[in-house]
């Protein structure tokens, strides 16, 4: 049978084909987010463009200087000018174009009027000049003036063939938009050469004597170029593989968080699998994303990408940003949210840059530091690869450098002086620091709690099980910064239902004579849940929520070709069992036999999810993956051959009414849509036991039919377990039906069973033929026909009871059980006066199964709150306030006992539930008198006696045994 358990494929072509499908859904994925990936791989033409931009910038910045060309044949700079002050930068208007001193000359005035008229190219106006007789009064003026002139000149005219100057400039070189100002070049030589040149004409007396003077630079080859990649780079660099980081921390967890790996888990997905598909596709994206770096980089002519070899380059920026893939995947494990990847990823990058730009300071790099430092400074992914940028533009810094080629990448790269790491070493890290990060990540994945809050132990790769596959799969729950704390056990509570306790005999006697029964697909037998509570290690002190008993020993056995419906109001404990069973969430006490394997042996476990379907209470789904999609990813973690996937698939989705949108995602899906393709999914692969929780919540009336009867096909050949919180679907599906309340099996057995023992008994509706003819009364009257008020009577007369219901067309009674043998006379009289009464019809029927719901939920409110003796105030009518014990109905008011009423008077409470279940007053009956048959002392029993021992404000009710009171069925 194609898909059947038994045709499911195992071991290594299972894995292989788990493999090959994860990877269809994360290529899937991946187009699906096309701006993402798209990112992914082609972000750095963005960054090696602005890398580009910052490089022409710095050029055209450093045109003016020849340090980084090849001068083989300078030319000379003949008699540069005195320039004007305002080129100066800095300065401060009004300027001067140099000052000077030694005005008393007169030859000395000769001097600077030449310099001034002479300047090449430009006459300097006597505006820009300023004169003073002394050195002294330069000095002072230009301490009060500072920044408003680049020079001074100061004179002394000694003798006729004696003139003597000195020559003052701001020597401090100064930068201005990195543009860089000598004053030496700038204004200090063409000063002097001015000065020396007139006082040379002025001494010979030839005011055309010829004064040359040029300067040339050394002939010499290129000095270092300012390499963009090698400064900024890292930097740059760092963002282009953020990309690729924050998208798959935000995709393991988005895995996580909306618990599709534990939903793939559940279908027995191999976490080998799992993990090497992701890495494969990652690996394959920043292969891509490397090699299309490395042609950008080319592309934009750098000498870094084109004089390094290239297979250096492209191995370097794929190593690293593989390295920062599996730094990703370590961290997931710490992450529950997707929505904190973004934050994770921007703190990272903040981290590496500084961490870069300390390393392009030196550290630890150097000789100076010990290998200590480097070593845990490697560590860090981003530290390697501005290292490694470092040495490669260093290798490529001037034209002659011929980079690193593959060959020397063992060796120091070129104009690296202390060669404490070479390109190779700086892979073999990457490669190092990789492969733990990924197999911290597989711990980390291990130890952290899932988002069931459940663990493996810290040292869970020690226990020989786990390598051997033989019980080495021990979960456990809580944090790991947990306190111990014992976990105490649940009490042992005998069963109050008959049929309950029949059933834990039932399968204790199967259990203990070691009978496998055939017809039992699960046997549960004592399953017993209790959520740890959480203790956390604070600063000073542990905190601690109390331990949960979810589960207080669950014995049951569910058949084959049978659907066994498991009910409760919520909190009752119905998805815990479910989770217990599926292997979510480890068990505290008992234990659960499917189909002969236990849930609690790992090697069962495993057994068992290869024969089971789960339809989760919430919607496990990819909203970019199509349903179709879905159904061929779960078929194939299931095992199925890959022959049959697509027919299986197809047939699922027609059986599911969802041919139509199969190629549809899911996220489109409505919320009916989802829920059928839920249970498309629980059911293919054949299994032998399906768990349908809340299968049909959020479906139109029509469609949930349809999948009523999907499910009723579904039985044959397998057992279904069900939990609903609609009674109707309970009652149409199941062959039995157990009602959970406070995490214990509260009835038993088949809907009608459970109707006439637990409904209030017969519901008897009354139609009336003048009812609808009638007219319509006046507003806020009610109508009463002259028949109902006798059927009325008639009902009250011989069986005792009132209508539950009615309005003009209809009666409706609820007769206790005890009336039972009344009723086949009663009801052929009051047929015989059908006419008589204008009765057009009589419809006799059961309780609903709501009702026995409602009563069986309401009696665990009543035994908990009387359990843990809570008690609310009631506040009559008559303004009196009494205390009284939660879920107690007749409560004798203290101090009421006159001549009239001797006992004193009493009420009837009405109870009803809140939102959360919980029992609050919705009223309570008129004051009447306690019968005198009533002994209130003795009526009171234990838990009410707690009850009213906890309040001392109000006057004390007095609860008066239900037993002791003649019938009324009021309520
Ligand atoms: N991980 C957990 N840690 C602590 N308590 C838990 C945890 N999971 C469930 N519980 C508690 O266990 C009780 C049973 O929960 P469960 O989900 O089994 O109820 P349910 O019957 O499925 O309810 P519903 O009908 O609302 O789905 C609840 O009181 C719940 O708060």
């Amino acid at each position: 049978m194609e898909g059947s358990p038994a045709a499911l494929r195992r071991g290594l072509p299972l894995l292989s084909q788990q493999f090959t499908a994860l990877f269809k859904k994360n290529l899937l994925l991946a187009w699906r987010s096309k701006r993402a990936t798209f990112l992914q791989l082609f972000s750095s033409l963005f960054f090696i463009f602005l890398i580009f931009c910052i490089e022409k910038a710095i050029e055209s910045r450093n045109a003016s200087s020849t340090a980084a060309q090849n001068v083989l044949d300078p030319k000379p700079l003949v008699m540069p000018p005195i320039p004007p002050c305002e080129e100066k930068f800095y300065v401060k208007k009004p300027c001067f174009d140099f000052v000077w001193s030694g005005s008393g000359s007169a030859r000395v005035e000769r001097i600077v009027a030449n310099i001034m008229a002479n300047n090449p190219g430009r006459p300097i106006p006597s505006s820009k000049v300023r004169s003073f007789t002394t050195k002294e009064e330069v000095d002072t003026w230009l301490f009060s003036n500072p920044m408003h002139c680049p020079g001074a000149l100061h004179f002394v005219d000694r003798n006729a063939t004696f003139i003597s100057y000195g020559l003052q400039t701001n020597s401090t070189a100064v930068m201005r938009r990195g543009h860089y100002e000598d004053p030496t070049f700038k204004f200090q030589i063409p000063l002097q050469v001015a000065a020396e040149r007139e006082i040379a004409r002025t001494l010979i007396g030839d005011p055309s004597f010829s004064w040359t003077i040029s300067f040339k630079e050394f002939a010499h080859p290129a000095g270092d170029t300012f390499s963009a990649i090698g400064t900024i780079g890292p930097t740059f660099f760092l963002a282009i593989a953020m990309f690729s980081f924050v998208f798959q921390i935000g995709s393991l967890t988005a895995e996580k968080e909306l618990k599709l790996r534990q939903a793939m888990t559940m279908m027995g997905l191999y976490d080998s699998a799992y993990w090497v598909s992701w890495l494969t596709w990652e690996g394959i994206v920043t292969l891509l994303s490397s090699l299309f770096t490395v042609l950008f980089g080319m592309m934009f002519q750098f000498d870094f990408f084109l004089n390094n070899s290239f297979a250096v380059v492209f191995l370097l920026f794929f190593l690293f940003q593989l390295n920062m893939i599996g730094f990703a995947f370590m961290l997931s494990a710490f992450i529950s949210k997707s929505s904190s990847s973004t934050t994770v990823g921007f703190s990272v990058f903040i981290v590496g840059f500084l961490t870069q730009l300390v390393t392009a300071f030196g550290f630890p790099y150097s000789d100076t530091f010990s290998d200590t430092y480097r070593f845990i400074w490697s560590l860090f992914p981003p530290n390697l690869l501005a290292k490694a940028l470092d040495l490669l533009a260093k290798a490529t810094s001037t034209p002659q450098d011929v980079g690193i080629s593959w060959k020397r990448r063992t060796e120091c790269a070129p104009n690296d002086d202390e060669c404490i790491i070479s390109i190779n070493d700086i892979y073999i890290w990457l490669i190092a620091t990789f492969a733990v990060w990924f197999v911290l990540a597989i711990y980390f994945d291990n130890i952290i709690p899932n988002s069931s809050g459940v663990r493996k132990p810290v040292f869970y790769f020690l226990r020989p099980g786990y390598w051997t596959g033989r019980g080495g799969n021990k979960v456990e729950e809580g944090s790991i910064c947990s306190c111990f704390g014992s976990i105490p056990p649940s009490e042992r509570i005998v069963p109050d239902d008959q049929d309950v306790l029949e059933e834990e005999k039932i399968v204790k006697q199967q259990m203990n004579d070691g009978v496998q029964d055939p017809t039992i697909a699960v046997q549960i037998r004592g399953l017993a849940k209790t959520y740890p509570g959480t203790t956390n290690l604070g600063c000073c002190k542990c905190s601690r929520t109390p331990p949960y008993h979810a589960l207080k020993g669950l014995w049951v056995n569910f058949a084959k070709d049978q659907l066994f419906c498991l009910l409760g109001p919520n909190g009752a404990g119905k998805t815990t069992a479910i989770n217990c069973l599926t292997g979510i969430t480890p068990v505290t006490g008992g234990d659960g036999i499917i189909y002969g394997d236990s849930i609690r042996s790992p090697v069962g476990m495993s057994n068992i999810r290869r024969i089971i379907g789960v339809c989760p209470q919430f919607d496990i789904l990819w909203s970019a993956l199509s349903g179709q999609e879905h159904l061929h990813l779960f078929a194939s973690i299931k095992g199925l051959p890959p022959a049959s996937i697509k027919s299986v698939a197809k047939k699922s989705l027609d059986e599911v009414k969802l041919t139509e949108a199969a190629r549809m995602r899911a996220g489109s899906y409505s919320g009916g849509m989802k829920r059928r393709l839920s249970v498309a999914i629980a059911l293919i692969g054949d299994p032998k036991l399906v768990i349908l929780d809340e299968p049909t919540t959020g479906m139109d009336p029509i469609t949930r039919r349809h999948v009523w009867d999907i499910i009723e096909n579904a039985k044959i050949g397998r057992a279904i377990v069900l939990t609903t919180h609609s009674m109707e679907e309970a009652d149409i599906l199941s062959d039995r039906i157990g009602i959970m309340a406070k995490g214990r099996l509260r009835c038993i057995g088949t809907s009608i069973r459970l109707k006439s023992k637990f409904g209030t008994g017969f519901v008897a509706n009354v139609s009336f033929s003048g009812g609808i003819n009638m007219q319509t009364p006046p507003r806020g009257e009610a109508v009463v026909l002259p028949q109902q008020d006798s059927v009325k009577e008639f009902f009250k007369q011989r069986l005792d009871v009132v209508p539950k219901e009615e309005n003009k067309a209809f009666l409706t009674f609820v007769i206790p059980h005890d009336k039972e043998e009344l009723l086949t006379d009663f009801f052929s009289e009051l047929q015989d006066r059908e006419e008589e009464f204008g009765i057009s019809d009589i419809q006799l029927g059961l309780t609903t199964l709501e009702e026995v719901f409602l009563n069986i939920a309401r009696q665990a409110e009543l035994e908990s709150a009387a359990a843990e003796g809570t008690s609310v105030t009631l506040t009559l009518t008559s303004g009196t306030s009494v205390q009284i014990p939660v879920g107690a109905r007749f409560v004798g008011i203290p101090g009421t006992e006159d001549a009239e009423h001797p006992c004193g008077v009493m009420v009837e409470v009405y109870w009803d539930q809140d939102d959360s279940g919980a029992l609050c007053i919705a009223g309570h009956s008129p004051e009447t008198p306690i019968p005198p048959n009533i002994h209130l002392a003795a009526s009171t029993n234990a838990a009410v006696q707690r009850g009213l021992g906890n309040s001392g404000r109000h006057v004390q009710g007095i609860v008066i045994d239900l037993n002791q009171l003649p019938q009324n069925n009021s309520h």
